[in-house]
Formats: C-alpha cells, sequence, structure tokens
C-alpha cells in the first residue's frame, strides 16, 4: 500500500515517499491572527487534520506543524485600540476554540512567529552570505531577496520573472528589482517599539515568507515531506518560501499540497462583499460535528461552495449536510440498541479511495452504502450482518474525525464553550467597530444583549475581557 498526494509543484499525483522510513514531517501555513477566523480557514484546517488522521491510520508518525503568524502588517494596522500582541493573542485564542470545536487535534508543535526571530536572522544572513539577498540600497534596514540570482525563481507556479508582478511590500527605491521581496522589514517612524527586534540590518520585522521558512526548518529540519495551504498561498507566499529556502541551500518539502478555497453562493468570501461566513456564524447554524462532515465530504483540493437559503444559513447545503449525516447517525443508534458494535477495520475500498490523494467524496461514499447495508439488515433481523457493518461504519468515522461518542462533541469545553468563545468575541469585535465610529448606542446595545445573556463585559486601558456572571 502506498499512499499518494497531489503535488502542486509536479502538478501531479506522486507517491508520498517519506524522507525517513515510518515518520512523515508535515508544515502547513496557520492563520494570520489579525481577525476572526471564517469557514475558509477551517476547512484548511480540517483538511490537514484529516490528512494528518490517515497517515497515522496508515502506522506512519507525523509530526505535524502548524504555525500561527503573529506579526504582521495586517496585524499592526487592525490593532487600533489595544496593543498589538493582545490583539494577535485574542484572535489566535478564537481560532484555537473554532479548531477544536470541529475536532481538529492540537498540532505536534504550534509556533509563534514571534518566537523565531533568531532563526529568521539567521536564515537571511545565510542567504546574504550566499549571494542571495542584499540591504536596501536606500540604506534602511530593509533586507529583499534577489529574485534574479535565483533562476529557479518561479517554479512552484510555472511563471517566468519578467511576467510576474512588483512585490507589494516597501519602497522600490531600495530594490534591484521591483519583484524582489522584503525578508526583513525596516521599523517605520509609526510603529510600536514592541512589534520591532534588533538585528544585524537595523530595527526591523521580519516578513512573512521568511517567517514560515525559519519556523518549518526549526521544527521539521532542512528537508521535510509535506508543506501545506490553501490555495491563495501559492503565490506569492509559497513560491518565496521555495525560493528563499532552497537558495539558502536546505532541500526544504518534497511535496507541495494545497486545499480549495469555500466560496459562498458562487462567490469569493471577501471584506469588500461583506459575505464571509465565520467560524462563529458556522457553527451557530449547525452542530460541529455536521460542521465538520461538511468541509470533510468533498475532495479537499476541490472549491466548496456554501450555498445558503437567500443569504439564511438554516437552508442551503448546511441542511444537506445535516441531513446526510443524520441518516448516518440514526443508523448507529438503531444498530446500538442490539448490542455493542464490534471493532472493526475499515472496507477495502474506503482504504483505497483515502490512500488515493485522500479522496473523500468517494470515502465517504462507501460510508453511505455501508451504511445503508446495516440498515439493510437491520430491517431483515440479521444482526450479526448489521452490527458488522455499524462497526465499519464508526471505523470510517473515526478515521475521519466523525466518531459521534468522541469526548470532543461532548466535553462542554470543546464544542460549546468553544462556540460560545468565538461568538462572545465575534460581537466584542463589533462592538469595537463601533465605538471606533462612535456608534456608542450600538455599542451599548451589544454590551446590554451580552449582559442579558449572562455575560460580563470588563473594558481595561488596552483590552475588553469577558466572563459568564
Ligand atoms: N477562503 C478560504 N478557503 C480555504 N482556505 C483558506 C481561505 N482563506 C484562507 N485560507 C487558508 O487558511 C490558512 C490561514 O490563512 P491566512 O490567515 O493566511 O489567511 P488569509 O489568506 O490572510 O485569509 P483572509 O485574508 O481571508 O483573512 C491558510 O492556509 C489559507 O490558505
Ligand atoms: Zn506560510
Amino acid at each position: 500500500m502506498t499512499v499518494r498526494i497531489y503535488d502542486s509543484r509536479q502538478q501531479a499525483v506522486v507517491d508520498l515517499q517519506p524522507l525517513q522510513p515510518g515518520r512523515v514531517s508535515m508544515y502547513v501555513c496557520g492563520p494570520t491572527v489579525q481577525s476572526s477566523p471564517h469557514i475558509g480557514h477551517v476547512r484548511s484546517a480540517v483538511a490537514y487534520d484529516v490528512w494528518r488522521r490517515w497517515l497515522e491510520h496508515r502506522g506512519l508518525r507525523v509530526a505535524f506543524v502548524r504555525n500561527v503568524t503573529d506579526i504582521d502588517d495586517k496585524v499592526l494596522v487592525n490593532a487600533v485600540d489595544e496593543p498589538w500582541w493582545a490583539l494577535a493573542y485574542r484572535v489566535e485564542l478564537e481560532f484555537s476554540a473554532a479548531y477544536r470545536a470541529v475536532g481538529v487535534l492540537a498540532p505536534t508543535y504550534e509556533p509563534r512567529a514571534t518566537a523565531s526571530v533568531p532563526e529568521m536572522h539567521a536564515l537571511i544572513a545565510l542567504l546574504i552570505e550566499r549571494g542571495h539577498a542584499y540591504p536596501a540600497l536606500d540604506g534602511s534596514a530593509d533586507v529583499y531577496f534577489d529574485v534574479r540570482s535565483w533562476e529557479a525563481y518561479g517554479a512552484l507556479t510555472r511563471q517566468s520573472v519578467e511576467k510576474m508582478e512588483p512585490a507589494a511590500d516597501a519602497d522600490p527605491r531600495g530594490k534591484r528589482d521591483p519583484r524582489d521581496f522584503a525578508l526583513w522589514k525596516a521599523q517605520k517612524d509609526d510603529e510600536p517599539e514592541s512589534a520591532s527586534w534588533a538585528s544585524p540590518w537595523g530595527r526591523g520585522r521580519p516578513g512573512w515568507h521568511i517567517e514560515c521558512s525559519a519556523m518549518a526548518r526549526r521544527y521539521l529540519g532542512d528537508a521535510f515531506d509535506i508543506h501545506g495551504g490553501g490555495l491563495d498561498l501559492r503565490f506569492p507566499h509559497h513560491e518565496n518560501e521555495l525560493a528563499q529556502s532552497t537558495a539558502a541551500g536546505l532541500g526544504f518539502a518534497s511535496v507541495w499540497s494545497h486545499n480549495g478555497l469555500v466560496n459562498v453562493d458562487g462567490e469569493k468570501m471577501s471584506k469588500s462583499l461583506g459575505n464571509s461566513i465565520f467560524a462563529a456564524d458556522l457553527l451557530r447554524a449547525v452542530r460541529p460535528i455536521v460542521a465538520r462532515y461538511f468541509l470533510v465530504a468533498p475532495h479537499y483540493r476541490s472549491t466548496i461552495d456554501l450555498r445558503t437559503a437567500d443569504g439564511s444559513l438554516e437552508g442551503g447545503s448546511l441542511a444537506e449536510a445535516e441531513t446526510a449525516f443524520g441518516r448516518i447517525e440514526a443508523m448507529l443508534d438503531r444498530a446500538a440498541r442490539i448490542g455493542a458494535l464490534p471493532d472493526e477495520a475499515v472496507p477495502d475500498a474506503f482504504g483505497a479511495a483515502m490512500d488515493d490523494d485522500l479522496s473523500t467524496p468517494q470515502a465517504v461514499a462507501v460510508l453511505h452504502d455501508t451504511a445503508r447495508a446495516a440498515n439493510i439488515a437491520l430491517d431483515a433481523g440479521d444482526d450479526r450482518a448489521a452490527l458488522e457493518r455499524a462497526g465499519q461504519v464508526l471505523a470510517m468515522l473515526r478515521v475521519l474525525g466523525l466518531d459521534p461518542g468522541d469526548e470532543v462533541w461532548h466535553s462542554g469545553q470543546s464544542a460549546e464553550a468553544g462556540a460560545l468563545a468565538s461568538l462572545v468575541e465575534t460581537l466584542l469585535a463589533e462592538r469595537r467597530s463601533a465605538r471606533e465610529a462612535r456608534d456608542f448606542a450600538a455599542s451599548d446595545r451589544i454590551r446590554d444583549a451580552l449582559a442579558a445573556a449572562g455575560i460580563l463585559v470588563e473594558d481595561g486601558k488596552h483590552t475588553t475581557t469577558w466572563s459568564i456572571a
């Protein structure tokens, strides 16, 4: 048996050949903790959680790293009436709660970018030494990657440098080529001292791309097996990670993997359209286990189009997921009434589908077929066959992280408390925006609504905390 996986660089499904037999090392780009998690972020985490669980099911030991990007332009911009690190941590807690709510296992390591600045310095210094990076030409503390010095630049997305857009960051006067991207960003006059670190090139902070290259290297070594993240990160983020790391002489990732995006009613989620479905919205609309089923059933590389019923989440695709998953649960309940479910292996067809680039649509079809067969056996009074089938269903659900009996769906701490925390944080964020807009009536309404639900809000100098009264 071999697990096969789609490699975005080769644009082909390849055999997964771990660098160390029996072990798999994975790095997945985690969130930039600037605002509340939306369903796309949750989808990405669930996709790689299923990969991890499947590899472990196949007997591989998985080292799974998902980072937290806690320093970035967007974090600084969004931290208006609190320090950037307070915003970053509050949002990080929201992400953790949302991940936990849908049964995503804690990563083996979950590094914050701000804790690996020395490792980023080391990588930048190595790139300068090897002639692939240079301090800004205008004498600022910026350091750039020299795209012209690295012939393979563009290999991941198969683009030639000539056709690429200029990199967004910093002043083009400091660059040799407008496409050169920042490895180190000089502290700007209006930025707080706490958002910059001393470096051989002057005070500043790391660029986003070098953060991931350095964290992957620190936790998984110079070469590792799988690098994952959403399709939106292929360019420039992953292209730049690949260029930096390989130009520094590292092997870096063997396989580049990308999950598909989540759209809403056929449109990309975006702040300007105001159509984002936040994790809190999702968890309010359906049970967390159904939310997970909804995200797991389509192939991880396909786009998920979440259909609403005229803007309401109560109908549309989430309702369909509730019906489909409800059928499985109803069969399990029926079977459990005639006896304990035996421990079964997953059916071969299920295993073959999962081995084939995690083909969950086929695997979930096997799940439903088996559940149907169990129901037929129950109808016929064939208890032995029914229990065996039900046991197989349970084995498949376990691998997918969808076992209804798993404590994650029952302990208040993980599901309900996670959902509650998400909701309160979303309301507090709305209240903050209202106050910024000097709409104190709206801000008081939110506070009163929370108070009526028994939630006490306390405003400190920089942060707002809440507790259940
Ligand atoms: N709509 C989406 N669908 C699926 N995955 C997504 C979506 N948006 C972001 N992701 C993935 O979630 C992970 C964390 O994302 P990150 O914080 O970098 O998001 P982002 O692209 O800045 O999101 P946004 O700008 O929407 O807040 C990444 O792997 C990213 O690719
Ligand atoms: Zn990354």
